[in-house]
């Protein structure tokens, strides 16, 4: 299921503002990929451009190229939403539907898809789903409660159980564990590196200890000079950045020096 994404000279703009400058890397498939910088950078833009979620900002486009395995993900006949599909995302605050149930919550995105289902099959898909996201133990006796009633953690892993409930091939994850508190936090960055073997994982973090524990591969992004765009520095194995990386301001920003 795993896909592979190649980004080549991504330029990535707000009406005439432009935010990042040529991004180009590879995100390989069956890995986590974490990017990591100081604020104002351009990481979550660079992450919404992976999914077409920029676009939905009005005036906000790109120049450049995002290619996902063998499809232009910016093609003329590619469907924005299918691209969504495919590339789920989970967000920096768990944003669960809140007047939903447990399980409704976690079909919520299957039914968008107005795939229609038995449901028995239904069932089974929303018990993979959960136990995907390690919550299938905690919610199974509670599935019609509403999502607004588990713990930020829970609702964290509900948001995740969503998101691979409509199987998709990469999950890209904005600082998701930035509202948690430290044992929630360790309960995603353990279902990350679950999830990897079945997935392309990109993750935005502001921490870099979570960065070196869970990542494969981090990219640097930083912004040039104020008033500059931002862009992709260096990116590299996730030991190499954080032990020998190639540039200065990798080795500055990562040994605490700024941002
Ligand atoms: N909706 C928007 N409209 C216009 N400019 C935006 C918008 N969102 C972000 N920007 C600008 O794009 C640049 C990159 O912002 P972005 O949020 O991607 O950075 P970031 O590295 O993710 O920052 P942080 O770590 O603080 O979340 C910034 O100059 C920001 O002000």
């Amino acid at each position: 299921m795993a896909k592979r994404i190649e980004v080549n000279g991504l330029d990535i703009y707000y009406g005439n503002f432009l935010a990042v400058q040529g991004v180009s890397m590879t995100i390989q498939p069956q890995s986590v990929t974490a990017l990591i910088g100081p604020s104002g950078c351009g990481k979550s833009t660079f992450l919404r451009t992976l999914n077409r979620m920029h676009e939905l900002v009005p005036g906000a486009r790109v120049e450049g190229k995002v290619v996902m395995d063998d499809q232009d993900l910016y093609g003329a006949d590619v469907d924005p939403v299918n691209v969504r599909r495919q590339i789920g995302m989970v967000f920096q605050r768990p944003n669960p539907f809140p007047t939903m149930s447990i399980y409704d919550n976690v079909v919520a995105g299957v039914k968008l898809n107005s795939k229609r289902m038995k449901k028995a099959d239904m069932d089974a898909l929303v018990e993979r789903s959960l136990r995907a996201a390690n919550l299938w133990d905690e919610v199974k006796d509670r599935l019609s409660k509403p999502g607004s009633g588990l713990s930020g953690g829970q609702q964290q892993r509900l948001c995740i159980a969503r998101a691979v409930a409509v199987q998709p091939e990469v999950l890209l994850m904005d600082e998701p564990c930035s509202a948690l508190d430290p044992i929630s936090t360790m309960a995603i960055e353990d279902l990350m590196m679950q999830l990897k073997s079945e997935y392309t994982i990109v993750i935005v973090t502001h921490n870099m200890q979570q960065a070196a524990r869970v990542s494969d591969t981090t990219g640097f992004f930083n912004l040039k000079a104020v008033g500059e765009p931002g862009g992709l520095v260096e990116v590299d194995a996730t030991d190499k950045i954080f032990s020998n990386p190639s540039v200065q301001a990798t080795e500055d920003y990562i040994s605490g020096r700024f941002g």
